[in-house]
């Protein structure tokens, strides 16, 4: 599992060993590990000896990070230059920076001259701010960085990438996207989240032994999902693995109820039973026409449900019955006001910003895309329900305030259909039992496996996904 911390939590976590006087010790681990990282790359394109590197050095300790990591890689044969982007710089680093060789330049009106540098060398280090960032960068230096970016160098970021919010992962202003950020102490919640974790690239970790509490964000990896995967026991039946009740489909969206079966069978259900004017396949149990007279384990709802009153009905019945349900697509316009933790929400980014102006929260889509996290936990917080946002990276945000972020997919995801299968994949694991965050999050990780599976770089259909599925599960169960 990859853990996520706030600034805040990691500067708590550093403030006893800087009041034990262990400041030098850390800022010495963090520039070790940020000079081996630039070496390694360096040697990939060609080699140390005689490679020049260009600093950006902002007014913090980050430029202090990036200093002392130069200096180490100054006494191993790189040439390095720094160019001061504040009116201030970390004057010890400086210092040992300029006795071990270190050209040192002024950003301060000489654009034209720093971008030559910069773009004259093999790698560009990004120490102009850390977590002591407010806001993004602004005035000149916003200027010079936006000029760089437009020729897209090779750049490694210490600590995070210099104008994103450690935090929220928001982007306000340029920034230098970074071949790989080196971080320390802990991955910050911002690099995991959209839109800030596209400009990181690779994310390594630099350990100072700081001593963390629990951490903020999760992304589950595949050894997560083979420890809570309900793989079934020698002993089960159709009835002990879970029955899932589906409302999906309309006479309008028959396609839609389709897909979201195919994604439940998919994920390895005990039996659907299914209420819709859909043909469903063989393997699905027609369903009582009305919800109170199933008997399920957990329903899913909403996929293709629009302009239906029956089916509409029907979700509404569901969301009241007090079983687990996922709610999906058309069963947003339909929510009762109170929910609890066990429903699932699925929105899109427009979905939860339509959500959310529906509660008196007035949002626009593009209020959701900047700060994603933010307004899936303010949802949470109005509706009490589980919610997850979907896009590149699906966000899952518990009622108990557990953040969950996965990026496994592939653009290719992005097709119509793809989302009612993501829905049948939660609807199968709420059904056999699984708390409602963590099904999120497993099945939007499996969903994103499966989509690379089934894209290896081409395009795929939705049908696809729900076909890889039992593949990425079969290559899981292989770690158990
Ligand atoms: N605290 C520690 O013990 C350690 C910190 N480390 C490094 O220290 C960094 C944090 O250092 P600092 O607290 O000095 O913070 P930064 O290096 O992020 O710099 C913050 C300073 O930049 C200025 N600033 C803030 N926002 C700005 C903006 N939008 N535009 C222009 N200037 C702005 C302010 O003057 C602020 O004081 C971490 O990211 C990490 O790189 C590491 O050395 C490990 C140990
Ligand atoms: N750029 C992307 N990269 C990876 N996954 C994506 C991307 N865009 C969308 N997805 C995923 O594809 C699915 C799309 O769902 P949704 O928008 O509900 O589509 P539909 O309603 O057509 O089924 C979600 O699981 C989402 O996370
Ligand atoms: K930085």
């Amino acid at each position: 599992m990859i853990t996520g911390y706030t600034g805040t939590a990691v500067r708590d976590a550093e403030q006893p060993l800087l009041e034990a006087g262990r400041g030098p010790e850390l800022m010495a681990k963090a520039a070790y590990g940020l000079a081996n990282a630039v070496a390694w790359r360096l040697r990939e394109s060609g080699g140390t000896y005689g490679s020049s590197i260009v600093l950006l050095i902002g007014p913090g300790n980050n430029g202090g990070d990036a200093l002392y990591a130069a200096t180490l890689l100054l006494n191993r044969g790189v040439r390095a230059t720094a160019v001061l982007v504040a009116d201030r710089a970390h004057q010890e680093a400086l210092t040992s920076f300029r006795l071990a060789g270190g050209r040192i330049l002024k950003l301060d009106g000489r654009h034209e001259e720093c971008l030559a540098v910069a773009l004259s060398a093999d790698l560009v280090i990004d120490g102009i701010l850390g977590i002591g960032a407010r806001g993004g960068l602004r005035g000149e230096l916003a200027g010079f960085v936006e000029r760089l970016a437009e020729h897209a160098p090779a750049v490694i970021a210490c600590d995070l990438p210099s104008g994103l919010d450690a935090d929220s992962g928001a982007v306000s202003g340029p920034l230098l996207a970074a071949l790989e950020t080196v971080t320390f102490g802990a991955i910050k919640t911002g690099l995991l989240l959209p839109p800030g974790e596209e400009f990181c690239g690779e994310l390594s970790q630099i350990d100072l032994g700081l001593e963390l509490g629990d951490a903020e964000l999760r992304r589950l990896d595949e050894h997560d999902i083979v420890d809570h995967w309900p793989w079934p026991h020698r002993v089960d039946h159709k009835y002990s693995r879970g029955v899932l009740g589906v409302v999906a489909g309309s006479n309008a969206y028959p396609g839609a109820a389709h897909l979201a079966l195919r994604g439940a069978l998919s994920a390895g259900t005990g039996m659907i039973r299914y209420l819709g004017p859909a043909d469903p396949p063989p393997e699905v149990v027609r369903g009582a026409s009305t919800v109170a007279a199933n008997r399920v384990q957990a329903w899913l709802v909403g996929p293709g449900v629009v302009e239906d009153e029956a089916q509409q009905r029907r979700c509404l019945d569901a969301l009241r019955s007090g079983l687990p349900v996922v709610a999906d697509a058309g069963a947003l316009s339909l929510l009762p006001r109170e929910l609890g933790p066990n429903i699932v929400l699925t929105p899109h980014a427009g979905e939860l910003a339509t959500l959310l102006s529906g509660l008196g929260d007035r949002t626009e889509r593009t209020d959701v895309e900047r700060q994603p996290l933010r307004h899936a936990k303010r949802a949470v917080e109005l509706t009490g329900a589980t919610v997850l946002l979907k896009g590149a990276t699906t966000i899952v945000v518990g009622p108990d305030g557990q953040v969950y972020s996965q990026s496994e997919g592939t653009p290719w995801l992005a097709t119509a259909g793809s989302g009612d299968t993501l829905a049948g994949i939660i609807g199968t694991l709420l059904a056999s039992g699984v708390e409602p965050a963590l099904a999120a999050a497993m099945a939007a990780s499996v969903h994103g496996r499966a989509g690379v599976l089934a894209s290896q770089g081409g395009p795929i259909a939705a049908s696809d996904i729900a076909t890889a599925v039992p593949r990425v599960l079969g290559e899981l169960s292989c770690l158990a």
